[in-house]
């Protein structure tokens, strides 16, 4: 099977404040379907890792493949185009717009993408609510929902634009134990359903443990 994201021997150092060897020869691929999770110790380098692969640093080496495409080198344009269409994003804050509706909010990274219709977009963003259960909260300011609904509805967003891929930092850090357990649901039924990619930074291990597969690192390594 053809991978979805594969890293091959990705090195970074941060020259500053001294010269420091963040990521050790990282190489991986992550496949259709499948629901990975990232763990290791704080400070191990899960979100220097994430940020490379979510193509938001360019400054590392090695390579990059996104649905085997080579990525790494790529111009900022087309990279940020490349990012909007395959990757969905979801962290530890929704970073959702307070003052714009729900369903605005999810709109806005087909309408950065640009390539559907006014209405084609508000048709996706309703299914994406209904996907995930929250089309009666449409019309509600995002600064009136609960903290597991925003969840929700960062996750709905980062499933516009049919992304090959979710990555999710710390996707449940911010949630009680029954939201995070909704969160997990709904990425496991995606990985199940719809046969998206899951990558997951997380320092739950509850979490962690009913995913498909845990890449461990340590010391800016994977050591399984
Ligand atoms: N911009 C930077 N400049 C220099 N060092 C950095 C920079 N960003 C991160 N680091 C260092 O790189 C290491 C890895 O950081 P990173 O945030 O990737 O760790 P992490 O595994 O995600 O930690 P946590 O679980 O606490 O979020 C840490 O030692 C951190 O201090």
């Amino acid at each position: 099977m053809e991978p979805i994201l594969e890293a091959r021997h990705i090195n970074k150092s941060f020259k500053k404040p001294v010269l420091f060897h963040v990521l050790k020869d990282i190489s991986f691929k992550i496949h259709k379907g499948e629901f990975t999770s990232i763990m290791g110790k704080s400070g191990c380098g899960k979100s220097t890792l994430l940020y490379i692969l979510s193509t938001m640093d360019t400054d590392y080496e090695g390579e990059l493949y996104l649905n085997n495409q080579l990525i790494t080198g790529a111009e900022r344009n087309e990279l940020s185009q490349i990012r909007n269409k395959h990757i969905g994003f979801v962290f530890q804050f929704h970073y959702l717009l307070p003052e714009f509706s729900v369903l605005e909010n999810v709109m806005l990274p087909a309408k950065k993408l640009a390539e559907k219709s006014p209405e084609e977009i508000t048709h996706n963003a309703i299914e994406k609510l209904k996907v995930l259960n929250i089309e009666h909260l449409a019309k509600k300011r995002a600064s009136q929902i609960s903290g597991g609904e925003k969840q929700r509805v960062a996750i709905a967003r980062a499933l516009i634009n049919s992304p090959s891929i979710i990555m999710g930092d710390e996707p449940t850090g911010n949630l009680d134990s029954h939201n995070a357990d909704n969160v997990f649901t709904i990425f496991r039924e995606l990985s199940d359903l719809e046969h998206l990619s899951l990558l997951v930074v997380t320092h739950d291990e509850d979490f962690a443990k009913k995913t498909d597969r845990i890449i461990t690192m340590e010391d800016g390594r994977i050591i399984t």
